[in-house]
């Protein structure tokens, strides 16, 4: 049971992308749309943080400022409830496929993996955020540090964890790749080193399993 513990074919689905930054996620968004809309669903495209008026404000602050790691795990998971609640389930209720770019994946791999924050502290506010509901599916784009960073070009101006270090990157990798492995198939790593279409080939194999 998933959300809003509807049962019925009616129910939409919540699809995830994750990945390490430069991975090649926002470059799938646009393809996944459209193989989702070809096959008859409603797609609600959103990210995390952000995806509200108030999340986007949040993602501001927690993407530019410094601050504590916790401060910076609770504004994301602020800025989830704010999305949860105004977009994701309402859109699940109506039938909709909802695709978010980033969702709680990110936290346990940038806040838990990254900076080291506690898992249990990161497990307690998914369960008071979002108890009742995981994404049906996640797509985890997988790359080595050095091909990230290379794709991370100089004209995009790094925010706050783009600028991070290559061990921060390794722990974030390292923690996106034990949650798949513990995931029992609810995150499936894409090889995200393929050239554009074998990466959109590996999508497309792994939804037409989904759909
Ligand atoms: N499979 C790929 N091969 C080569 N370049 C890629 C590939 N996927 C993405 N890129 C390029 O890498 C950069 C980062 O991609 P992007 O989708 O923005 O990453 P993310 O959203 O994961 O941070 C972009 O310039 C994009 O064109
Ligand atoms: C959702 C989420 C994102 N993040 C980080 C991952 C990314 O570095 C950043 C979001 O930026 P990102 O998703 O990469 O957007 P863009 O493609 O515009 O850079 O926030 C967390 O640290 N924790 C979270 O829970």
């Amino acid at each position: 049971m998933n959300a809003v513990n509807q049962t019925d074919a009616k129910r939409g689905r919540f699809i995830t992308f994750e990945g390490i930054d430069g991975a090649g996620k926002s470059t799938h968004i646009g393809y996944v749309t459209a193989l989702l809309e070809a096959a008859g669903k409603t797609v609600v495209s959103t990210r995390e943080p952000g995806g509200t008026p108030l999340g986007e404000k949040l993602r501001d602050l927690v993407l530019h400022e410094k601050m504590h790691l916790e401060t910076e795990a609770l504004i994301m998971f602020a800025s989830r409830r704010e999305h949860v609640a105004q977009v994701v389930e309402p859109a699940i209720v109506r039938g909709d496929w909802v695709l978010s770019d980033r969702f709680t994946d990110a936290s346990f791999a940038y806040q838990g993996g990254g900076r080291g924050l506690d898992r249990a502290k990161l497990e307690a506010l998914e369960q008071w955020v979002h108890p009742h509901l995981q994404p049906d599916l996640t797509l985890l784009f997988d790359v080595p540090l050095d091909v990230a960073r290379a794709r991370l070009s100089a004209t995009r101006t790094l925010d706050k964890f783009e600028m991070e270090q290559g061990e921060f990157f390794a722990r974030v990798r390292g923690e996106y790749l034990r949650r798949a492995q513990a995931s029992d198939g609810r995150i499936v790593v894409i090889d995200s080193t393929q050239t554009i279409d074998g990466v959109r080939a590996a999508l497309k194999a792994a939804l037409e399993a989904f759909l």
